[in-house]
């Protein structure tokens, strides 16, 4: 299709498909299988649908925003990050997705669970509606932040993580360490902020969205406590000193990076995630 207009037939055809009952999405879909362009459809199921039901569609569309990304051309085994070698276990590409193994020394896990036990309350999730962040029963494990550059050993994985994954330090959330007790999960859920929520826009301003996840095994549960992908039905072994990488282009869920936390069955599990933002965080 040379020139994209939209025509009175075009804008009859869209009246048609709203009073059906026919989902915007469904009707996006249309259009571009003839040829036409997202933004010009989109552009066009505006003067017919309402906003709100747009909205989702609009952030599918965007175009992809830059993500964290380990140099994987070439498939090497394994990876020299700032100060270690790292082994490349599984990769991905929808979802993106990388296991690394021994990512942190045991030593270094040690150490980390040490410096946070003591910091430990009741993990806290974003809540929806309000500005504040509320305890959330989808989540049963205990958690703590450190801020970022804390420690030396903070220092050290921050710097090993943005040279595996070529992100920039300062666009780094700080560590989060989580305790999950026998029984605790952490449901399936997105990491990155809605944008259409009320709650989102005080945190967006702070470095913009999430684009990428590394969750790091502080130790290997007796049982159970795998990181699970839904829509892939994949789950990662949580196993000392490895970690799952994983990004998203955009805040949708066409990245296919709904994940959770299974239960444990058998002993503790402790991990270490790393938020990787859009621009600076500070
Ligand atoms: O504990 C896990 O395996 C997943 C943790 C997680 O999803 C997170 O910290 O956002
Ligand atoms: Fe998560």
């Amino acid at each position: 299709m040379s020139e994209q207009n939209i025509t009175p037939e075009l804008r009859r055809w869209l009246q048609e498909q709203q009073r059906a009952g026919v989902a915007p999405e469904q009707v996006l879909k249309a259009m571009q299988s003839s040829g036409w362009t997202p933004d010009v459809a989109l552009q066009a199921l505006a003067g017919v649908f309402n906003a709100e039901a747009l909205a989702p569609l609009r952030i599918a569309a965007a175009p992809a925003a830059p993500v964290p990304e380990p140099a994987l051309q070439g498939a090497p085994t394994s990876l020299w990050a700032h100060d270690r070698e790292v082994k490349v276990l599984l990769s991905m590409a929808a979802p993106r997705l990388v296991v690394f193994g021994g990512l942190l020394s045991d030593e270094e896990c040690v150490a980390l669970r040490e410096s946070a036990a003591t910091r430990l309350a009741r993990s806290e999730t974003v809540a929806v509606d309000a500005d504040g962040s509320e305890i959330n029963t989808a989540r049963t494990s205990r958690g703590m932040f450190f801020d970022r550059g804390e420690t030396e050993l903070c220092c050290r994985i921050e710097a090993r993580i943005a040279a595996l994954l070529n992100w920039p330090i300062e666009n780094g959330e700080g560590l989060q360490v989580l305790h999950y007790q026998p029984g605790a999960e952490y449901l399936p859920h997105y990491d990155y902020f809605e944008p259409n929520n009320a709650s989102s826009a005080a945190i967006l301003q702070r470095g913009g969205n999430r684009v990428g996840t590394l969750v790091m095994y502080l130790n290997t549960p007796l049982r159970g406590g795998g990181t699970i992908f839904p829509n892939i039905k994949l789950e990662v072994a949580p196993v000392q000193g490895n970690a799952v990488f994983f990004s998203y282009d955009r805040p949708h869920p066409s990245t296919l990076t709904l994940h959770g936390g299974t239960p444990v069955l058998e002993g503790e599990k402790w991990v270490a995630t790393k938020w990787m933002r859009q621009g600076v965080f500070e």
